[in-house]
């Protein structure tokens, strides 16, 4: 956190990327540190502002098509978010803000266009629009409980080998291969609205971990669980509690049986 004590929350693009509630994400990231008494600010960058390298943590959100293609340009003609990344700074993009970070990305059946090239990934048409809820279990790594959110758009992504999947889709399309999202180095992607911060506290803690250079005294929205049990039951009750279980890699009775006698 840049030697200073309110962490600054850049909101790129507000005008541009702010579908479905994704600037939601900046305000979720304000009262999870609020509420940890850590000032914190949210600094707006509108198009037409310079983007200072210089804060916490960025955020970009979704965009329609021609929204988006607007975003790319500015943001390719700004060193700002680069070098903001380049020092290690966190960034978190929500779809129509992954799809332009990557190298390349096609939107509404177009010719391919140049993205802001800090991401591994390139983006293509999909041959069909993915609209609905989506689950996803992370990969292995900082993040253990399955994300929740929302998708709409018509982007196939997929990533170099510089940078790995944010999570395995168990519903949903996400990135269309499998998997959802993006991680390469502190910048993280992902398909999911909801904002996807609000839904799942466990990604805007890493965020903010990352920010703050250590981990956070855990908060509990009590609403928040019951919601987060409400998304997950809906998909329950189309499958097995065991389907389920296995999808996200909840141990069953039997395996934790063993491994209690394992442990003696
Ligand atoms: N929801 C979004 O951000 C949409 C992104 C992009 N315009 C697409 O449809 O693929």
């Amino acid at each position: 956190m840049a030697g200073e004590s309110v962490v600054r929350i850049g909101l790129l693009l507000p005008d541009l990327l702010g579908t479905y509630g994704d600037c939601g994400n900046a305000e979720v990231l304000h009262r999870r540190l609020a509420w940890r008494d850590i000032p914190a600010a949210v600094v707006a960058l509108p198009l037409g502002t310079a983007i200072p390298a210089s804060l916490d943590v960025y955020l970009l959100g979704g965009g329609e098509d021609s929204a988006q293609t607007l975003a790319a340009d500015a943001l390719t003609r700004q060193p700002g978010l680069l070098r903001a990344v380049d020092r290690g700074a966190p960034v978190l993009a929500v779809c129509a803000g992954l799809q332009l970070l990557g190298q390349q990305f096609t939107v509404d059946y177009g010719r391919p266009r140049p993205g802001a090239g800090l991401l591994d990934l390139v983006t293509t048409a999909a041959t069909h629009r993915a609209i609905g809820e989506v689950i996803t279990q992370p990969e292995p790594g900082p993040l253990s409980e399955p994300l929740t959110g929302f998708e709409n758009h018509q982007g196939h992504t997929e990533l170099g080998p510089a940078a790995r999947p944010l999570g395995r889709v168990i519903r949903g399309v996400g990135n269309g291969t499998g998997f959802d999202g993006i991680v390469q180095g502190r910048v993280i992607g992902t398909y999911l609205h909801g904002p996807v911060l609000a839904r799942n506290p466990e990604l805007a803690d890493l965020l903010l971990s990352w920010v703050i250079g250590r981990p956070l005294s855990p908060v509990e929205l009590v609403g928040l669980t019951d919601l987060r049990r409400q998304r997950l039951a809906r998909y329950h009750r189309r499958q097995s509690w065991n389907d389920f279980r296995r999808l996200v890699g909840i141990p069953g009775r039997s395996s934790r049986r063993a491994a209690s006698a394992a442990h003696g």
